[in-house]
């Protein structure tokens, strides 16, 4: 690593294979008695060192603005003065809490120092500054190693340098052939929702859903502290951390400043896809943030912590506006882990937070697209027709719609260009493709390999889809699509619903995934998680299905079901229902015409089902026709509408928004058999 890492390495590496420089002629021409260079345009350089400081050109951009004071607009000692404001809100976030002060943080690339590089002179300055800034306190007598060490901050690097970073320093990770970065995620491919904690404080412990099918499994203000040092420590005990200043939420009234504190490049290009990024402008009034991520990422929790039961611990704590991850490398925790965030900190706004897609037709129709894992969030709302709003969070206010996000997280498995162009597309260079397979020789991605994981994701940001509108927020939903991959294949295609319907499915958060491929063909595993998003949820899901009811019907919007899963028998007999039928049937809720379709109800969920549907069999609107043993769907449709009853009992207890009829009327929605 040293060694390969020296910039001279790579220096003398690219110094030879750089096809701009003058060739040297070795034979002497017999008219001349001196060799001279045959080449008519000569470098301007007169010494390597300033050949290789004329390849970087010193430009702010918008992403990577306060690297170094140097250069540019950087050049005069206002800017070096925030530039040390900056790096002590950084040695803050990084302060441990049992010692003095924070650490002693420089910015800029570890790797790059002893070059003498035209640069030098000034990051000393500002690290003098820096200094000046940190110490003002009293003296500290019994230093420590660590309070002699410096900490190099990586803040808000390009793409580019990200992928150098990451290509330089993190094991398994490469460019593929169209340009993405490949890396692998470690021993998490998923989210461990049964390793998250939320603190319980005096505040939070009457705010927030607690208890039997709660995601909030609660820790101490104590625990979460220890865990929180230990994260500060791992942190501050490497050569360089890199911290992502970033947005969430489009809608400026609401817009949320957060910090990512990681140990990784690849956590912080991801993040930079997937958060909104900040212009130059607006990263330097950025100030303090709003809430900040410590991802310690493989370094573990200590499993004699109280509250620890594996070695997996990602914290929320929401008074002092941090989450630690500690344990694994998965990066969708911190883009979920920002979801809860919203969560909590938007309904307190009376604003409503949702696991959806979102997009708009031409003529501003908004459509919400609702749904678990794998469902179609992503593959539905990215439409070739439609501006693309986002793929999974929404914020839904007075305002109307907005994103959370400011990039998309698409499941690659089995990713096939005629069927999604518009993602395949995506993957390209800036795009981290998470746990892909690829050819070793050609680096081209097999998305059908699941040697890793079937969790195989890629992270782009939003504008790499060409319809994406910019800035993310649209007007009130018209239709609200609440997405289930229903492997019985019971429910139909597509189903119109009532508002209590609505509430009723939404409450329910249906889905059904096949467990465990390994072993042969398996019984379908029903899921059920309130709001689509129970993971997520920081309140009561009643709370949320309130707010989702005034919404839709104060805006007379319509909701409909969608099964984007089995068709003709269930998971082993059937077959998964066609993308393209599946997206005539959003096509035909967009522009209208199913709202005045002909429509039949089906038994025991009593779901109004279109008759007809044009680029659809007919004989595939009604699932009971598609099944050739006709008992076996009678049997396996109580099954579900029994695994639907269950689930709802916990729910049958609570009031639903002011009005109690809404309530008896969302329990009277369900299944009757
Ligand atoms: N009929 C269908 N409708 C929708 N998606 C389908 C259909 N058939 C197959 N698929 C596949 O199912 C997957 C849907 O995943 P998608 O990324 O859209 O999930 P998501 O709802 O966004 O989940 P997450 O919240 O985990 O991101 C895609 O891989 C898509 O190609
Ligand atoms: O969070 C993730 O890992 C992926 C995702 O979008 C979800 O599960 O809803
Ligand atoms: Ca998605
Ligand atoms: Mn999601």
């Amino acid at each position: 690593m040293a060694t390969n890492g020296s910039s001279n390495f790579s220096f003398s590496r690219s110094y030879s294979t750089n096809s701009r420089l003058p060739l040297i002629q070795t034979r002497i021409p017999e008219t001349e008695a001196v060799c001279h260079d045959d080449s008519t345009h000569p470098v301007k350089a007169q010494t390597i060192d300033e050949l290789h400081s004329l390849q970087k050109k010193k430009t702010s951009t918008p992403s990577t603005p306060i690297r170094s004071p140097l250069g540019g607009s950087f050049s005069n000692l206002n800017d070096l003065e925030r530039h040390a404001q900056k790096l002590q809100s950084i040695s803050a976030s990084l302060a441990s809490l049992t010692r003095e002060t924070g650490p002693r943080v420089v910015s800029g690339d570890p790797a790059s120092k002893g070059t003498e590089s035209p640069n030098k002179g000034r990051a000393a300055a500002a690290a003098a500054v820096d200094q000046h800034h940190l110490h003002h306190g009293p003296p500290t007598f019994n230093v420590s190693d660590s309070a002699l060490k410096f900490t190099h901050v990586l803040y808000n690097l390009s793409p580019a340098e990200l992928y150098e970073q990451a290509i330089k320093y993190e094991k398994g990770s490469f460019v593929t052939s169209t340009g993405a970065l490949a890396t692998l995620s470690g021993a998490k491919t998923g989210r461990s929702p049964r390793d998250k904690r939320v603190v319980k404080d005096e505040t939070t412990e009457n705010q927030l859903w607690w208890g039997k099918g709660s995601p909030n499994i609660e820790m101490d203000e104590e625990t979460f502290l220890i865990n929180r040092e230990r994260a500060v420590d791992y942190l501050n005990s490497l050569e360089k951390v890199f911290v992502n200043d970033q947005f969430l939420n489009w809608d400026p009234e609401h817009r949320i400043k957060v910090r990512i504190v990681s140990a990784r490049a690849y956590h912080s290009l991801f993040m930079h896809n997937m958060c909104i990024r900040p212009t130059f402008e607006e990263l330097e009034e950025f100030g303090t943030p709003d809430f900040t991520i410590y991802n310690a990422g493989q370094f573990p929790c200590n499993r004699y912590t109280h509250y620890m039961t594996s070695s997996t611990s990602i914290d929320i704590n929401l008074s002092r506006k941090e989450m630690v991850i500690l344990g694994t490398q998965y990066a969708g925790e911190m883009k979920k882990g920002l979801f809860s965030l919203m969560h909590y900190l938007m309904p307190l706004r009376n604003i409503l937070s949702l696991h959806s897609g979102c997009n708009m037709g031409k003529e501003e129709d908004v459509a919400l697209f609702f749904g678990l894992s794998g469902t179609g969030k992503t593959t539905l709302s990215t439409d070739p027709n439609r501006y693309l709003i986002g793929d999974d969070e929404h914020c839904w206010s007075e305002n109307g719609v907005s994103n959370i996000e400011g990039g998309c997280y698409a499941k690659c498995i089995d990713l096939a260009k005629d069927k999604e162009p518009e993602i395949w597309n995506a993957i390209k260079f800036g795009t981290v493709v998470e746990n892909v397979v690829f050819d070793e020789y050609t680096r081209e991605v097999d998305y059908t390999d699941k040697s890793v994981t079937e969790n195989t994701r890629a992270a782009y940001p939003i504008e790499y889809i060409p319809n994406a509108k910019i800035p993310c927020v649209a007007p009130h939903p018209k239709n609200v699509i609440l997405l289930a991959c229903d492997a019985f294949g019971v429910l139909p295609p597509v189903s119109k619903l009532s508002l209590a319907q609505t509430m009723y499915h939404f409450i329910s958060g249906y889905t059904a995934l096949v467990a465990g491929t390994e072993d042969g063909i398996k019984e379908p595993q029903a899921t059920f998680s309130a709001c689509f998003g129970a993971a997520f949820i920081m309140m009561h899901p009643t709370k949320y299905a309130a707010m989702l009811a005034e919404k839709m019907k104060q805006h007379g919007a319509t909701g409909w079901l969608v099964n984007t899963g089995w068709s003709g028998g269930r998971y082993g007999i059937g077959n998964r229902i066609k993308l393209a039928y599946t997206r005539k049937i959003i096509d035909a809720i967009h522009s209208g015409t199913l709202l005045d379709a002909e429509y039949a109800k089906t038994d025991v969920f009593g779901l109004e089902m279109p008759t007809t549907l044009e680029g659809v069999p007919s004989e595939i609107l009604n699932p009971e026709n598609t099944w050739s043993d006709k008992e076996a769907y009678k049997e396996t449709l109580l099954k579900l509408a029994s695994l639907f009853k269950n689930n709802f009992e916990v729910f049958a207890t609570y009031k639903i928004g002011e009005d109690q009829s809404l309530t008896e009327e969302i329990l009277s929605a369900g299944p009757i058999f």
